[in-house]
């Protein structure tokens, strides 16, 4: 049996066959290719029909590498119960968190992930939770701290009744069970007791901040300003005794924070947590959550280390990659952001190449691939580079910490037992200061990568770049769930932020396109990458490809074919639509959430990713940075994060210019459609007026921006501004004029 069990791989990967999708993916290939050639030969050589076949051919082209992406999915199934069987011992897993803003991100949101994480069903004596706070609240650590109180029963209980839900506010939505013996029933109601009296006690302080009271512990908070500030480093629970079923270390860090010094928002954060975990407990596996993620698998880590430990296919991969899904979703998704369809089409298809994209949260790093080693010198680590002189030039000058790397790289763990974190904070502090990475490799070469707002998708090509492979898991039980933003605005700010910081990665030298010539990029995964990273690219072609139609209808020309011709995007348009709705579908989702997410895809493309763009441009040519907008969290004990709340899919909008480009499109639009019904077009040239296809394009955007069209009409937090409304129609105008001139 235990012979048997030997050579059994922990985990297998298998590849779908999705033929029936494929073949409609080549069928809108060879429309795109006849209109493109239909242009080519029966065309007018005219400037819009010579930025429409620009455009189009744009389209083609994030065809081809979307259709790349998703052409060979895979899925991978992992076995657990191996895992005992194989490895002698468990290793140890660093589990780190970070929160920003305590107002954004509410205290009691945190201590919800950490004490799902101090629950996980894995030894507590291998883990140990970082958080790194940039808030540098006392809030959050004053949350912490007494979080870590009711872990000690928490815990313990969860493990007792096998609990699968361990965030104490999603566990306390469900019921219990009327079969449930009474000393459960008794304990639970004891447990639900001290929930709610700790996030009570986290809700007293926030809502009375003035009387808080700054002594013993919290001294350290007083004075302090969230960008300037010395580091505070706090062991809040320390597994003194190595014992495996208590809590684990749990320690809070905030960095040093000064007004001159460049942080690098969550980059930096990660960065931070990596050293003062290394030097700590020095886990050879990291797993990373936001702070608005929770464990819903209390057997994940298990799963994950099926993968990077597997002797035969794990030994090349650097991280593993769990979906992100979301709890409390508003139903039919109304703001394109619970990305059902994207993980299960994109991710599943990256996972099928070189592995998915590292998505900044929910994920397993393996230590070695996050400190630049290659997946060939993982057996016998770096040989010659292991010289002291040369790791205190990449890492840093601490002695201490540079040991725990070559420790590291040579895979000589630390015991178990017998760790003490609080042995090591005055160096922890030490290596948390602004000045610690200066002249080093943090940031550049290894670890999480600087200059993009996306810090995620450059970290992870990166280490791919080195030839790491990565896997996505995804356990039968969901491994991760958190809260999708709450609206629109929220949602607005975040595409905005990926588009921006994506555009950057694309133009940087950690483009997709420098690892498949330098590095070792696999061709097709790079081209996924290429997909992902030209959202704010394409956002340039959409938005001209809108104006451009509003400026046929208007000047009375057209783009389209007329007569047969006028099939090729017709049927383009159909089969394009069944496609996705096909897709849509068959994953069990229903026509309203197919048709909200198809117009969330042409408003965000065309506005945010498009200012993302824009804010791009105006970095890399060093005009001015782009900032990191957190995005806000809903307060679960607010309730306001259900979906059962009437108007939680309506739109939403305030002043920000985020939305002054969407409501300019729809303005533009409106003008076309009026001045065709009023019949005020100029007189066509050569008999080549508009047509039906240009008014059916300008119809579409319009029905896509409905929203904003209410928007226009509604009052307060669902009304568009005065303000915006009055830049937009200023660019309209303009705009209308410009096309009446030309
Ligand atoms: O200066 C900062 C800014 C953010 N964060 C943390 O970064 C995480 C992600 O921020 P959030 O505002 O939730 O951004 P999202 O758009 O929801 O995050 C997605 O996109 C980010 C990159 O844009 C990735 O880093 C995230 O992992 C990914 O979930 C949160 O835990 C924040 O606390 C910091 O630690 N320091
Ligand atoms: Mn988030």
């Amino acid at each position: 049996m235990a012979l048997n069990q030997e050579n059994l791989p922990l985990y297998e990967k298998t590849w779908l066959k999705r033929n029936f999708q494929r073949a409609i993916d080549i069928l809108i290939l060879l429309l795109l290719f006849s209109l493109l050639s239909y242009r080519l030969f029966f065309s007018f050589f005219t400037l819009p029909w010579f930025l429409a076949f620009s455009c189009e051919s744009w389209f083609t082209y994030t065809w081809i590498i979307l259709l790349n992406a998703k052409w060979s999915p895979a899925v991978t199934k992992t076995y657990p119960n191996r895992l005992l069987h194989r490895v002698p011992e468990l290793p140890r897993v660093d589990l780190f968190v970070t929160t920003a803003d305590p107002v954004l991100e509410p205290p009691i949101i945190t201590v919800n992930t950490v004490l799902s994480l101090l629950a996980l069903d894995y030894p507590a004596n291998k883990l140990a939770c970082y958080v790194s706070d940039d808030g540098c609240s006392v809030f959050t650590f004053y949350g912490l701290l007494e979080a870590s109180k009711f872990a000690k029963f928490w815990v313990p209980f969860c493990k007792k009744y096998n609990i699968q839900v361990r965030a104490p506010f999603r566990y306390f939505t469900e019921v219990t069970k009327s079969e449930d013996s009474p000393e459960f029933k008794q304990e639970w109601l004891q447990m639900k007791d001290m929930y709610d009296n700790l996030s009570q006690k986290i809700e007293d302080v926030t809502r009375n901040p003035i009387s808080f009271q700054f002594e013993g512990e919290f001294a350290v908070f007083l004075n302090t300003e969230k960008r300037n500030h010395p580091s505070i480093v706090k062991v809040i629970l320390e597994n003194k005794d190595g014992l495996s079923d208590t809590s684990p270390h749990l320690i809070y860090v905030s960095r040093e924070k000064r007004p001159k010094y460049e942080h690098n928002y969550k980059a930096g954060a990660m960065n931070v947590l990596t050293r003062v975990s290394g030097l700590m407990t020095n886990a050879p596996f990291m797993l990373n959550v936001d702070c608005d993620m929770v464990v819903n698998n209390p057997k994940i880590v298990q799963h994950a280390l099926c993968i990077l430990m597997d002797s035969k296919n794990g030994k090349d991969v650097a991280f593993v990659q769990c979906f992100q899904q979301f709890y409390d979703g508003i139903k039919d998704d109304p703001f394109g952001n619970q990305w059902v369809a994207g993980f299960e089409y994109i991710i599943r298809g990256m996972g099928g190449l070189q592995g998915p994209f590292y998505g900044g949260t929910n994920t397993f790093h393996r230590r070695k691939a996050i400190y630049g080693l290659y997946p060939d010198e993982l057996q016998y680590g770096r040989k010659g580079k292991l010289a002291e002189k040369i790791l205190i030039q990449q890492f840093g000058s601490s002695n201490e910490f540079v040991k725990s790397v070559t420790h590291a790289m040579e895979g000589s763990d630390y015991s178990t037992n017998g760790i003490s974190p609080s042995n090591f904070i005055e160096e922890a502090i030490r290596i948390s200061d602004c000045g610690y990475e200066y002249g080093t490799d943090w940031g550049k070469k290894m670890c999480w990568l600087y200059g993009s707002i996306s810090e995620d998708v450059p970290t992870g090509l990166n280490m791919q770049k080195k030839g790491w492979r990565s896997e996505c898991c995804t356990p039968d039980q969901t491994a991760f769930t958190g809260c999708a933003p709450g609206g629109f605005l929220t949602t607005m700010i975040q595409q905005k932020r990926w588009s921006s910081g994506l555009t950057v990665v694309f133009f940087s030298k950690h483009s997709p396109v420098m690892g498949i010539l330098f590095g070792k990029i696999q061709f097709r995964a790079g081209l996924s990458y290429c997909w992902l990273t030209n959202w704010g690219l394409r956002s340039v072609f959409e938005v001209s490809y809108a104006a451009l139609v509003a400026y046929c209808i208007i000047s009375n020309t057209s783009i389209f074919p007329k007569g047969p011709g006028l099939w090729i995007p017709l049927t383009l348009y159909v089969i394009y639509t069944i496609h996705t709705l096909q897709e849509y579908l068959s994953k069990g989702l229903s026509l309203r959430y197919w048709w909200n997410n198809q117009r969330m895809i042409t408003i965000r493309s065309t506005s945010v990713w498009f200012i993302g763009f824009l804010s791009a441009m105006v970095k890399l040519l060093g005009i001015s940075d782009t900032v990191f907008e957190v995005t806000q969290k809903e307060n679960p004990t607010s309730g306001a994060a259900a979906g059962d709340d009437a108007n939680a899919g309506r739109f939403t909008f305030d002043e920000s210019p985020n939305f002054v480009i969407g409501t300019t499109i729809l303005l533009v639009q409106l003008t076309a459609l009026v001045v065709k019904i009023l019949g005020v077009q100029l007189e066509a040239h050569n008999g080549n007026g508009c047509g039906i296809g240009e008014l059916m394009c300008s119809a579409y955007l319009v029905v896509c921006y409905w929203p904003f069209l209410k928007g226009l009409f509604a009052r307060g937090k669902y009304g568009i501004p005065l303000s915006t409304i009055f830049k937009s129609a200023l660019l309209a105008f303009i705009f209308v004029r410009f096309c009446r001139i030309v």
